[in-house]
């Protein structure tokens, strides 16, 4: 039996399975399996997916994020916080603020401690992404999918998308409890017009600072929290004339919350916690 040591955390109940690469050896060709397997909740460890923290030549640390699916993902809002804290606190990085490498690019990362752990953690996530192709949806390129009318399921919608290195389709309703999140997300995600698959957020406005937000996520179904997901929903907001820029918006996403700011320089600053869980061994064969 191969085995390897984990950290398993989470921010705001979004938990993966972290390996450190920087001691750890897993087979690139093995690491989607591998996924599928440590996610496991009855064989496994039981979790959303699981996250490489590998060395980097443009920065300290890089992010590789795996989907409870096995696919790969582009970026994880809740996996930067918790690989910022990770990085921190084993010392890969002596500094508080440091450049974190994903696969959509590099982000900055900064790091507030208590009593000498890292208790939350700010991420800059760059610039959204707002044209149809960035997405990418199917349809005129330069095109943004702003409000646009839709149809899944003989149902119409209203829906809104964004790019914060990965694919968000946001919903506004009513009322957040009766959102359609395991009826119509899995629907959506693997809607055609998504050739990548997209991940579906429903949102509630309370007020032009606080939004309530449900999530279906690509490749991991419901989860607590998704950190890109409430950074796209406060932009969706922002352009559909919901909430304000350059203002700190409160998302109360099902596992706590977060807070986001679109700023006026275009860029989106998340603030949240990571914690973790537990530490173990993992054996697979
Ligand atoms: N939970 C994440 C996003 C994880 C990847 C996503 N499911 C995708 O495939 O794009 C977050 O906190 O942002």
């Amino acid at each position: 039996m191969r085995s390897f040591n984990f950290t398993k955390m989470h921010g705001l109940g979004n938990n993966y399975i972290y390996v450190d690469m920087f001691k750890e050896t897993l087979l690139e060709e093995e690491l989607s399996r591998i996924a599928v397997e440590v996610s496991n909740i009855h064989t496994g460890i039981g979790s959303d997916g699981m996250i490489l923290i590998c060395p980097s030549e443009s920065a300290p640390v890089k992010m590789r994020i795996f989907n409870n699916d096995g696919s790969e993902g582009k970026n994880c809002g809740n996996g930067l916080r918790c690989v910022a804290k990770y990085a921190y606190e084993n010392k890969l990085v002596t500094e508080e603020k440091f450049l974190i490498e994903t696969l959509s690019g590099l982000v900055d990362a900064e790091v507030k401690l208590e009593d000498g752990e890292v208790n939350t953690v700010t991420i800059n996530m760059g610039k959204p992404k707002l044209n149809r192709a960035s997405i990418p949806m199917i349809g005129d390129d330069k095109e943004q999918v702003l409000n646009e009318s839709i149809t899944f399921n003989d149902e119409k919608l209203s829906m809104t998308t964004v790019s914060m290195g990965n694919p968000h389709a946001i919903f506004y309703v009513e009322k957040i409890s009766d959102a359609p999140v395991t009826t119509l997300g899995p629907i959506i995600e693997k809607d055609e017009r998504f050739p990548e698959g997209v991940n579906v957020e429903f949102v509630e406005v309370v007020s032009e600072n606080e939004l309530h937000f449900r999530v279906w996520e690509r490749g991991s179904g419901v989860t607590q929290a998704c950190g890109t997901g409430a950074c796209a929903a406060v932009v969706s907001s922002v352009l559909n004339g919901k909430t304000k820029r350059n203002t700190e918006t409160i998302v109360h996403l099902a596992g706590g919350d977060l807070l986001i700011n679109w700023q006026e320089n275009e860029e989106v600053l998340m603030t949240g916690p990571a914690q973790v869980i537990c530490k173990g061994i993992f054996y697979y064969s």
